[in-house]
Formats: structure tokens, C-alpha cells, sequence
């Protein structure tokens, strides 16, 4: 059954900053949100948190209000993207992200049909860099060419949204259009360990490359006081906003 509609406004701007839950238990997930407080609208559960109770505490955090990104990455056989797609749709997420392959990406847009959720496809992990492409078995190949291919397909096939480095964003959105979502990880504070990203900005550059959304985990979580690097990366999008 879906829950109540999400009361946050629209075009708040909180919601601008996605906080990726990357951590192993349900317990330091609610700790973690309860710190942030306020200044954490928008949350992103991924493999870590969602095989280790994250299903369940998505349902929590939509009935307290806040919005919940499914980083599921889904990538099968079509019938099982499709069927899987349309059980997550259940649970009244915002968000639910699909490799960006067509036979996946046409699957999952049928099985959201009737549903609020949103399809996000990832075209190009922001860890890769043109050697793991070629390293992956793809022929020559630039991240970004093949960020924009994707980009395309996934505009053709009725997919809500991107995923990708903020590196390509202006590209991107010449593609797509002004009416979907470009959905940036790989976003660092100035100073902050990239760890193994490759394909990095700052949260102000993030925005002024156009995307909609920044993704946002490590540097917040595992941050001595996650509120306030959460409350100062929203202050870094309202500034660039202004
Ligand atoms: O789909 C994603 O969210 C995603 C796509 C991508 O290309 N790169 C990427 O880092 N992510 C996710 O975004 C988050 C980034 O985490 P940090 O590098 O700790 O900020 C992680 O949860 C990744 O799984």
C-alpha cells in the first residue's frame, strides 16, 4: 500500500541535496537522521542500508516526511526489472535508480506505469574514468560520449531522470531537456578525500553545471557533525541559487 504524500513544499531548497545513507545498520541510519534534524530533507538508501533493513526503514522516514531514493541500480532480464520496479513503486519512494541499458531502462518505465515514482538511469558510474571503460570491455570510449549516448536513450524511452558526474551536466542537459532531472554524485566540498571518485566537483559547481539534485554520503555521514556539513552544503546551493 503507498503511504501519505510526501508534506515537504516543492521547491524547497533541502531538497536540492540528496544524503546518501551509506551506512551498516537501520540504528546508525535513524541515529544519523535524527542528528540532521531539519536540515535533511531528501535521503538515498543504496545496497549497504537496503539489504540490511533498509526497506523497511525507508517506510519510516516517508511517514516522518522526508523523501527516500531508492539507489537500487537495478539491471536484469526485462520481466524481472519490470516486476521488481512495480514492487519498489509500492513504497511510495521518490526515486529508484536502473543501469542505464535499454532493455532495463524500457522495463522499468513500464513498471512504474501508475505510480509517483521516478526512474533515475546511471549512465556512467562517477568511480570510472575512460581506462575502467576500456578495462570493462567497452571500445574506446570517453566517459562523457558515453554518458551522452545513454542520456539519449534514456530521453527516448521516457526515463525520468540521469544520474551522472556533474562533469557532463552541461551535456547532458542539452540532451534531455529542461523537464527531467539530472541527479549528480561525485560531489566533494572543497578539501574533502574524493575516496574513489574520479569524476569530482564541488557542490556550487554541482549546481551551476545544472544539476537538479546533488548526491551526497561519505562526506556527511561519516562527518564529526553531519548537520553542519549537510547545513553548509544547502547554504552553498541557496548561495549559487540566489
Ligand atoms: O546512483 C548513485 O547514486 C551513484 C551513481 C554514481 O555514478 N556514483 C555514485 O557515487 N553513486 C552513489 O552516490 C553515493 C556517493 O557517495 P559518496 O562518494 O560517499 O558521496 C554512493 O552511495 C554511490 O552509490
Amino acid at each position: 500500500m503507498s503511504l501519505p504524500p510526501n508534506p515537504i513544499p516543492a521547491g524547497d531548497i533541502r531538497d536540492k541535496l540528496i544524503i546518501g545513507l551509506d551506512v551498516p545498520s537501520v540504528e546508525e541510519a535513524r541515529a544519523i537522521v535524527a542528528r540532521i534534524g531539519d536540515a535533511g530533507t531528501f535521503y538515498k538508501i543504496g545496497y549497504q542500508l537496503a539489504y540490511a533493513g533498509g526497506f523497511e526503514f525507508a517506510r519510516e522516514l516517508i511517514g516522518q516526511g522526508k523523501k527516500v531514493f531508492l539507489d537500487l541500480k537495478l539491471h536484469d532480464i526485462g520481466n524481472t526489472v519490470e516486476e521488481g520496479v512495480r514492487s519498489v513503486a509500492r513504497l511510495g519512494a521518490t526515486f529508484l535508480t536502473v543501469h542505464a541499458y535499454p532493455q532495463t531502462m524500457r522495463a522499468a518505465v513500464a513498471g512504474k506505469a501508475g505510480s509517483s515514482l521516478k526512474i533515475l538511469a546511471v549512465t556512467v558510474l562517477t568511480s570510472y574514468d575512460n581506462n575502467d571503460l576500456v578495462e570493462a570491455g567497452y571500445a574506446p570510449v570517453t566517459a562523457a560520449e558515453l554518458v551522452a549516448r545513454r542520456a539519449g536513450q534514456a530521453r527516448d524511452l521516457g526515463i525520468d531522470g540521469i544520474v551522472c558526474a556533474a562533469t557532463e551536466a552541461e551535456r547532458v542537459r542539452a540532451i534531455v531537456g529542461p523537464d527531467r532531472l539530472i541527479v549528480t554524485p561525485g560531489i566533494r566540498p572543497a578539501g574533502a578525500d574524493a575516496g574513489d571518485q574520479k569524476r569530482v566537483v564541488t557542490p556550487a559547481q554541482g549546481i551551476r553545471l545544472g544539476a537538479d539534485h546533488l548526491v551526497v554520503a561519505r562526506p556527511i555521514v561519516k562527518a564529526a557533525d553531519p548537520r553542519a556539513v549537510a547545513e553548509a552544503i544547502v547554504r552553498d546551493i541557496a548561495d549559487v541559487k540566489a
